[in-house]
């Protein structure tokens, strides 16, 4: 990671015990909506106006990857960011999606429509992710591809289309069908037998695209061009879950997170956390960018263990980290059910959860591709050096662990927080965090 940011975050980050946590913030922008936005502003017809975008590593590499395929991408003092869509050209070099596995796969689907011969590469994380979940299906519909895993080259042209069976749950690859399908003739046919996030769907409807979505099958219609609009983006539920699991985890603390986008396809942890017995509640219920979002008031709660099924493990896939904590902290044993994809994330992040916890003397472990937290019903005793193994989520996890724990916790890695969340330390302190 480059020195900037270890200058900015610090390669290692220490929380200890503080809050209670009190005060009204926001989170930065939904970084699914936000590569989406950029995406399909470059593949639109006019000029798309994005307001809100997550301005993260992971998102800026997507911007850059749109905009040496050809579009027009700037961004105004404002904040606001502009895309003039364009037919798609070979980038004179690779693309390098550096630390996102969303941007790398939505973008490999995107290009395969054009007749053009595109290279991706990735940081050493990336560089370790499968890619054939996308690959085989993109060949399917008739691009050619080189490689398994980074680098990829993906050499496009006429696409057929194609039924995929969606086994994973996987909204990467979804999307990445999707986004091929909008240039093959053809039906484009996505069937899951678990509902992913749907933002591509309702996205790819805002920009005048005909999908349907219907028990879990989502096709494209006739109309697969895109016309430019406004795309507003709010505040990014996997985010929000730091400060509100902080929040309910140390006594007395009361904290509201405003204008976070609550699309039950994304609400899983929230779900989870009230079944725990935590006060969450969800204000001002509304509409933003085509998506509900609400203000979230999270007050500090005695948790208790429970059982979350694999069937809502779509819907929180990128929270097992941070519940994870919180079940560590409640009152009995949690047992988290279907998480193998955990461990193709940006880390196996099934080991690093399970390590982080028992170094901080909290007994986990995995049974298969459960993992199972027994909570101690108050703060553990932390005190641990935690290996984040550069991956987002688990630093700001163990952040929070540090804030919450009897004795203060550092990680080893928390240059790469700014990949998905780079206000997530002056954010925490503004509540009363303290992390160093
Ligand atoms: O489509 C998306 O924006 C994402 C889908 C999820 O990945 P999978 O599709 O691999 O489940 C998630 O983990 C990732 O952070 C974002
Ligand atoms: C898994 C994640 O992202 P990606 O797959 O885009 O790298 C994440 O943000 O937790």
């Amino acid at each position: 990671m480059s020195t900037v940011l270890e200058a900015t975050f610090g390669p290692r980050l220490t929380g200890s015990r503080s809050g209670p946590f009190s005060g009204f913030i926001g989170v930065p922008g939904d970084k699914s909506m936000s590569h989406r936005a950029l995406i399909f502003g470059g593949l639109a017809n006019g000029l798309t106006r994005i307001r809100g975008l997550l301005e993260g590593d992971d998102v800026l590499r997507t911007a850059d990857a749109v905009r040496a395929l050809g579009a027009q991408v700037e961004r105004a003092d404002s904040g606001e960011w502009t895309v003039r869509g364009a037919e798609w050209q070979a980038p004179a070099e690779p693309i390098d999606c550096a630390n996102s596995g969303t941007g790398a796969r939505l973008l490999m689907g995107a290009v395969a429509g054009f007749p053009i011969d595109v290279t991706f590469t990735g940081d050493a994380s990336l560089s370790g992710r499968p890619m054939e979940r996308v690959l085989g299906p993109l060949r399917s519909m008739g691009a050619r591809t080189e490689g398994s895993t980074l680098p990829v080259t993906i050499r496009g042209g006429r696409l057929h289309g194609m039924h995929f069976v969606n086994e994973k749950a996987s909204a990467q690859v979804k999307s990445a069908i999707l986004l091929a399908g909008l240039r093959a003739e053809g039906d484009v046919v996505v069937i899951e037998p678990r509902l992913s996030r749907d933002h591509t769907e309702n996205m790819l409807r805002a920009f005048g695209c005909d999908v349907t979505s219907e028990d879990g099958v989502i096709s494209l219609g006739e109309r697969r061009s895109l016309t430019a609009t406004d795309v507003a983006i709010p505040g990014d539920p996997s985010s929000a879950a730091f400060p509100i699991v902080a929040s309910l985890i140390v006594p007395g603390s009361q904290v509201t997170v405003r204008n976070v986008m609550v699309n039950p396809l994304r609400a899983g942890l929230f779900t989870t956390l009230q079944e725990m017995g935590a006060d969450l509640r969800f204000v001002d219920e509304r509409r933003e960018g085509g998506e509900p979002v609400a203000d979230i008031v999270a007050t500090a709660s005695a948790l208790r263990g429970v059982e979350v099924p694999a069937s809502r493990a779509p819907s929180m896939i990128d929270e097992y980290p941070i519940l994870a904590v919180a079940a560590a902290f409640a009152q009995g044993r949690t047992v988290m059910r279907g998480l193998s994809e955990l461990r193709v994330k940006e880390s196996d992040r099934l080991a690093a959860v399970i390590a982080g916890l028992q170094a901080c003397g909290v007994d986990a472990w995995d049974e298969g591709d459960d993992l199972i937290v027994e909570g101690l019903g108050g703060p553990p005793r932390g005190g641990a050096d935690v290996q984040a193994h550069h991956d987002h989520r688990i630093a700001m996890s163990f952040l929070v662990m540090g804030l919450a724990a009897q004795k203060a916790v550092t990680v080893d890695s928390a240059d790469m927080i700014a990949t998905s969340f780079p206000d997530f330390t002056p954010l925490m302190r503004s509540i009363g965090g303290s992390i160093q």
